[in-house]
């Protein structure tokens, strides 16, 4: 039976949060940004182990104590320059780590900046994507009117919504496919590891989330997460 691992790519730098400390270690609910996304899935019974990918100078992590999650945590230092290049990097990583790992088990990536996913969130992608020929990633159909906008921010015209979704993550492919995918593609062009897929001509499964699995990117967000998670205590 195919497995389920989580790669959380955790090299970047937070450069539109405007903080020194990269912002997957910034402090939302009393502990680091990352230590959300990897309690929910450590705590999946879903989920086989989970690999978090650092950058190579990294000396943040050793500051705290992650030992809660020492019977599913891997963390490795090789992210690299850009986001797929962590993913990349960390896939590579894992097959060498551990050599039971094998292609056809299935990839979780998870963004450390979106501290917000539950484990309803995870077991709806597992759920819907078992099973599935491609793979797929949660997502929310795009809500607000979308303006094209020219160069003096004035507006050139309305863009139609129809059919447009919001990708969020974890993004759920089998090692083998996201592995050749990632091979292939420009790093530097991508954003997200769906769009790999994509490059190959294969379309991966939208699978409905909600607003509250969102990206925190800019200094305003950290308020509304960890107003999230105050919420998601309190249930
Ligand atoms: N070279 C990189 C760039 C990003 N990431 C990770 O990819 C996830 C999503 O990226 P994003 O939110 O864009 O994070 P940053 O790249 O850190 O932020 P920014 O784009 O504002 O610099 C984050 O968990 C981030 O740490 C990574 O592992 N390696
Ligand atoms: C993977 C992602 O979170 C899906 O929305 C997003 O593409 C990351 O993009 P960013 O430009 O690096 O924030």
């Amino acid at each position: 039976m195919p497995r389920f691992i989580a790669l959380i790519p955790a090299a970047g730098t937070g450069s539109r949060m405007n903080n020194e400390l990269p912002k997957q270690y910034l402090s939302l609910a009393g502990k680091p940004m990352i230590y959300h996304a990897l309690h929910t899935l450590c705590h999946s019974s879903h989920i086989f182990r989970v690999f978090v990918i650092l950058a190579p100078d990294d000396h943040e992590w050793n500051r705290y104590d992650w030992s809660s999650f020492a019977d599913k945590l891997v963390v490795k230092y090789c992210g690299g320059a850009t986001r797929a290049d962590s993913v990349l990097n960390g896939l590579k990583a894992m097959q060498q780590t551990d050599g039971s790992i094998v292609k056809d088990d299935w990839i979780l990536v998870h963004d450390a900046a979106r501290p917000c996913l539950t484990i309803f969130q995870l077991d709806q992608l597992i759920d819907a994507l078992a099973l599935d020929e491609v793979g797929g990633l949660l997502a929310i159909p795009v809500a607000d009117t979308l303006k094209r906008a020219d160069l003096n921010q004035r507006v050139m015209g309305t863009e139609s919504r129809n059919g447009l979704w919001q990708a969020q993550t974890p993004q759920m492919f089998r090692l083998g496919l996201l592995m050749d995918a990632l091979s292939k593609v420009n790093s530097a062009a991508i954003t997200d590891d769906a769009s790999a897929i994509e490059a190959l001509g294969l379309d991966p499964r939208l699978v409905l989330s909600d607003a509250y699995n969102f990206k925190v990117t800019y200094p305003q967000d950290l308020a509304l997460a960890e107003l999230i998670l105050q919420k998601k205590e309190t249930n």
